[in-house]
């Protein structure tokens, strides 16, 4: 029975998850602070922690840095509200499995605390030892390490976009060239990596993924080259590493610049004489690996800063790859929108044919802060809620169909924004009304409401909770009067919690 731990300073929430992860099997145990969550961390070793962003005592960051100190390889659920999401997705780098938002849906949590302690990130359960196509005859439970297996699909469409990319993986994919592969958070580094493995000539061994932003300073090592038994304290037994366990393969290192430099030495050695020692050992072992490494922040700059060493930068520079962000793919937005409505589908039993008009208009205008990842994530949780034939406005989160309503400050990637935006000056525009076509003293007096309601959310956060104090109203009265706004638009509206 897998043991999880919830961490969540609102207390009836803690309750009510509880109460449901214990009716499906799970042993829950709780803490209502970061402090306390780390102490029960080291005594009762959980299984998977469902950690709420936002704690009185500390914030989501520091939490998970601190809980990745102690357990590496625990899996973490982040839960976050819509209006969070950009420092989630931001969280993610430091080695959450995945994000729920709010409010929270019972089959949602499920779903992701299942697929987690399955050992994969958002989706790619993919944990074998051998390649694309290959059969899993080794799992391993650990998120910091994926051998690809059987993997949600990817598409690579007909766009521009994707003949671009598909050309240069043809053009480097037979070649040994090491790859350096940018991009934004979930915008699909490690899919391009894959399907450079998968068109070599070393598709039929693995491909072996690390996540190098989880990998602890002290255990990166022997993660990556394994270890001797009796090499430190605590190694019990000996310890075949990522690189032995690729070699003639493929390895994909995400989040390169944060190997410290002790493990950039070692790493050095294997592209230069292909050749590494296990920690603690004393026999060199040959090494045929081809490397692909990905990063979100020019690696040349890393290097001028002294985070990664320059003749490794030079040694990995072989062939770049730059991914767009999804915002300014606005052509492919609705083609992996359609795909992960089908996974989703098929995930649920369910039938849904496609997307409501002002659906596809709300995505084509928001920004992806977590790119692919997100709009996965979107779509999935849509898919649970809809109970019409198409998804409609109502099954995607409130801050995402009121996003250009919601922006009153700058954001923070202006100009790739308003690229992208099908009417930029909306973009930075202060809380505006939403008037409705035909006027009447009761649609005015609640666009007036909805307007306070706005401005009270933006102050707190969109913490509905918070809000609702700030309006003195109660929660539910809030909930009632974002519905009735919604319900006059013609844009019904339904608060799950
Ligand atoms: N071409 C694609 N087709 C279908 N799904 C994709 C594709 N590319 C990415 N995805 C999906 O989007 C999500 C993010 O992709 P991926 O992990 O490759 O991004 P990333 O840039 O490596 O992210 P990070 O930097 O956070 O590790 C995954 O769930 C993946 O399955």
């Amino acid at each position: 029975m897998a043991k999880i731990l919830i961490v969540d300073d609102e207390k009836d929430l803690c309750l009510v998850l509880n109460r449901f992860l214990s009716k499906h099997g799970f042993q829950v145990i709780e803490a209502n602070k970061g402090k306390k969550a780390l102490e029960l961390l080291s005594e009762d070793a959980p299984d998977l922690i469902l950690c709420d962003f936002k704690l009185d005592d500390m914030d989501g960051t520091s939490v998970l840095k601190a809980i990745k100190e102690v357990n590496p390889s625990i899996p973490v659920i982040i839960i976050t509200g819509y209006s969070n999401i950009k420092t989630a997705v931001e969280v993610m780098r430091l080695g959450a499995v995945d994000y729920v938002t709010k409010p929270l849906i019972p089959d949602e949590i499920l779903m992701t605390i299942r697929r987690a302690l399955e050992g994969g990130k958002n989706g790619d359960a993919a944990v074998t030892t051998h390649g694309t196509n290959g059969s899993a005859d080794v799992k391993h439970n650990n998120t910091t390490k994926r051998v690809a297996g059987k993997a949600d699909p990817y598409i690579f469409g007909d766009s521009p976009y994707f003949k671009n990319i598909l050309k240069q993986i043809d053009l480097v994919a037979p070649t040994n060239y090491s790859v350096i592969i940018y991009g934004e958070s979930g915008s699909g580094k490690e899919a391009i990596a894959q399907e450079i493995h998968k068109r070599s000539k070393r598709h039929n061994k693995p491909f072996v993924a690390i996540d190098c932003g989880v990998l602890s300073k002290e255990l990166a090592g022997s993660e990556l080259f394994g270890h001797e038994k009796g090499a430190f304290t605590g190694a019990l037994n000996q310890k075949i590493g990522s690189f032995e366990i690729a070699n003639e393969g493929t390895i994909f290192l995400d989040e390169i610049a944060n190997l410290s430099y002790d493990v950039q030495i070692s790493l050095l050695r294997v592209v230069q004489e292909r050749k590494m020692r296990r920690v603690g050992g004393t026999k060199d072992i040959d090494l045929d690996v081809r490397i692909i490494v990905a990063s979100n922040e020019k690696l040349w700059d890393t290097s001028g800063r002294g985070k990664l060493r320059e003749d490794l930068y030079h040694r990995f520079n072989e062939f770049t790859i730059n991914v767009a962000p999804l915002r300014e793919r606005q052509g492919d937005i609705m083609v992996f929108a359609s795909h992960f409505l089908k996974l989703a589908n098929n995930e649920l039993n369910k039938n849904i044919t496609g997307f409501h008009p002002e659906v596809e208009k709300t995505f084509r205008n928001y920004v992806w802060y977590g790119n692919l990842r997100e709009l996965k994530n979107v779509v999935k949780r849509a898919t649970l809620l809809c109970d019409e034939d198409v998804i409609d406005v109502k099954s995607i989160p409130f801050e995402l169909s009121n996003f250009s309503k919601l922006q009153f400050e700058p954001a923070s990637e202006p100009v790739a924004v308003r690229e992208a935006q099908e009417e930029p000056q909306q973009q930075n525009m202060p809380v505006k009304k939403m008037p409705f076509k035909e006027p009447s003293l009761k649609s005015v007096g609640l666009d007036a409401e909805y307007e306070v309601i706005l401005e009270a959310l933006k102050k707190v956060n969109f913490n509905k909770s918070k809000a609702a104090k700030v309006l003195q109203i109660d929660r539910k009265t809030l909930y009632n009067k974002i519905k009735q706004y919604h319900e006059l638009k013609g844009e019904p509206y339904e608060p799950e919690l």
